[in-house]
C-alpha cells in the first residue's frame, strides 16, 4: 500500500498540495483526476520519492518512499525523459541492466503491443503512441510493485487508448498497484476501483 499522510508541498507561497491523505493498494488501479494544474503531477512526483513534501509522509508498504524497484513512474512527456541518441532497446533494458538481470526486449516489446521491428530505431523516429509503449516496456522491466502513470493516454488514438487500457488491466490483475492520472472521465470510471480528485 503506498500511504500518502497530511502531504503539503507549496512552490513559494502557492500550496499546491494541502495536508493531502492518498493510500494507492496493490493490485488496484486508483485514479486521480482534477483541472489542469491542480497538483496531479505533483502528487506523482511525492509518491515516488522525486519531490520532497514541505510537510506530511509517505510510506510504501511501510517503508520509506525512495525504496529501489518499489516504484516506476510513467511520465506525461516521454520525449523528454527518453534519452534522444539511445535506441529504443537500450531505452528498455536499461533498468534490467543496472539491476544485473536478463532481459528480452523483444518479449517485452511484444507484452505492450510494440512492434519489435522498432527496438533498432531512435526516439526521433517513432511516433508518440509507440515511445510511450517503449517507456511503459520500460518501467515494467523495473518489476515495480506500484506503477504511477501520468496521463499515459493524452497522445493517443481511440484504439490505442483502449490497448493501454487493456495492458493497464493486465498489470492489474499480475498484482501491481497502478496509480492513474487522466484527464479523460471514461478511462477513469472504467478502469479504476477508487478515484481521488484534486481541486
Ligand atoms: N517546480 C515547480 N516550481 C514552481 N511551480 C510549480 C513547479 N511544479 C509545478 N508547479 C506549479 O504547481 C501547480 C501544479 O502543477 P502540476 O504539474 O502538479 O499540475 P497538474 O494537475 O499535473 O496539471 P496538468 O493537468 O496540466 O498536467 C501548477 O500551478 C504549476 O505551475
Amino acid at each position: 500500500m503506498i500511504t500518502a499522510e497530511k502531504v503539503t508541498v507549496r512552490f513559494g507561497d502557492h500550496t499546491v498540495l494541502d495536508a493531502m491523505d492518498f493510500r494507492a493498494p496493490q493490485g488496484q488501479i486508483s485514479g486521480i483526476h482534477g483541472r489542469s494544474g491542480t497538483g496531479k503531477t505533483t502528487l506523482l512526483r511525492v509518491l515516488a520519492g522525486l519531490q520532497r513534501p514541505d510537510a506530511g509522509t509517505v510510506l510504501i508498504d511501510g517503508g520509506p518512499a525512495a525504496q529501489v524497484g518499489s516504484i516506476a513512474m510513467l511520465d506525461q512527456h516521454p520525449r523528454l525523459v527518453c534519452n534522444p541518441r539511445w535506441s529504443l532497446t537500450r531505452i528498455i533494458r536499461e533498468p534490467a541492466d543496472i539491476a544485473r538481470r536478463p532481459v528480452d526486449p523483444v518479449s517485452v516489446a511484444e507484452g505492450v503491443g510494440l512492434d519489435p521491428e522498432l527496438l533498432t530505431r531512435f526516439p526521433a523516429q517513432v511516433s508518440d503512441g509507440q515511445l510511450q509503449r517503449a517507456c511503459l516496456a520500460r518501467a515494467l522491466v523495473q518489476r515495480p510493485r506500484y506503477l504511477l502513470c501520468d496521463e499515459p493516454t493524452a497522445m493517443l488514438d481511440p484504439i490505442a487508448t483502449a490497448d493501454v487500457a487493456e495492458l493497464l488491466r493486465s498489470i492489474e490483475v499480475s498484482g501491481t498497484g497502478v496509480v492513474l492520472v487522466s484527464h479523460d472521465p471514461d478511462i477513469i470510471s472504467e478502469l479504476c476501483s477508487t478515484t481521488t480528485e484534486l481541486r
